[in-house]
């Protein structure tokens, strides 16, 4: 039987914004098909910034990024298309004068996934987005509609119908749900782990909800001030934390520690 395959990956990465002083140093992390990920840590951590570094939109100063097990090229189209992220506030990330046909369907376009005459190209864009719709259970009509019409919810359900509507194999979402309300967010979460099942996504996620990260990630690495002081199965991770940090920060949920406490 084949082995996981490694996906994305992070080798020795160190990075530091222009003049400043690093704020990853030697971070190595893996994606894996079918195990979710989770970048947990304090605030300024640096879990924002490795995530734009496996997305290609900053370039690491020291180590390397690997897509499929060769260095990654961000302008590469079989990457763009693979690695999607999902954005924090659905309120601001979907533009309020599309509507959401054009917003869900803007990856086929600019990635050049349509083709045939200018009415196959609509007809196809047409069928992916209802799909995506779908896919995030959201009803076919609202396609036609703006982002305003709908709740905090279905925006950020609209921002992954986006994410996956050109088929990706991994999205990348930092802080996918801190924005909708407590009961929302279960719902979300749930859509998250129902699609990386069906269809095969392996979400890499970065969150401050640890029972989040107990619903939907597999694996789980810890950052603290730009290295990553503890990773392995979440299960692990959480459950019996073998570094200060980790215990603080589950300490710092009472439920969770809780929980820990009665195993
Ligand atoms: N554009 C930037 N220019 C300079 N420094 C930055 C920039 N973005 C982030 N930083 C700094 O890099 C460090 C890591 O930030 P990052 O956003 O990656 O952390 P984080 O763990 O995602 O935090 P949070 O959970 O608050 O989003 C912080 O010290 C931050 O101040």
């Amino acid at each position: 039987m084949k082995g996981p395959t490694e996906v994305l990956a992070a080798r020795e990465v160190g990075f530091a914004y222009r003049g400043g002083r690093p704020v990853l140093e030697d971070v190595s992390v893996s994606v894996t098909t079918g195990r979710n990920l989770a970048l947990v840590g304090e605030s300024g951590a640096g879990k924002t910034t490795l995530l734009r570094l496996l997305l290609g939109l900053a370039r690491p100063t020291a180590g390397q990024v690997l897509f499929d097990g060769a260095p990654i090229a961000p302008r590469d189209r079989a990457f763009r298309r693979a690695v999607q992220p999902v954005f924090q506030d659905p309120y601001s990330s979907l533009d309020p004068r599309q509507r959401v046909e054009r917003i869900v369907s803007e990856p086929l376009r600019s990635l050049g996934l349509l083709s045939g005459s200018r009415a196959a190209r609509r007809e196809e864009a047409a069928d992916r987005v209802a799909e995506a719709l779908r896919s995030v259970e959201l009803p076919a009509d609202a396609a036609r509609r703006y982002p305003h019409e709908f709740s905090g919810g279905q925006r950020q359900r609209i921002a992954i119908a986006r994410a996956i509507v050109c088929r990706p194999r991994v999205l990348l979402a930092d802080e996918p749900v801190s924005a909708l309300d407590v009961s929302t967010r279960a719902r979300v979460v749930e859509l998250l782990a129902g699609l990386a099942e069906s269809h095969g996504l392996t979400v890499v996620v970065v969150s401050h909800d640890l029972s989040l990260v107990a619903a939907l990630c597999a694996e789980t690495a810890v950052i603290e001030q730009g290295r990553v002081v503890e990773q392995g199965a979440t299960a692990d991770v959480l459950g019996s934390p073998a570094h200060p940090y980790t215990r603080k920060l589950i300490a710092s949920v009472p439920r969770l520690s809780r929980a820990a406490r009665l195993r």
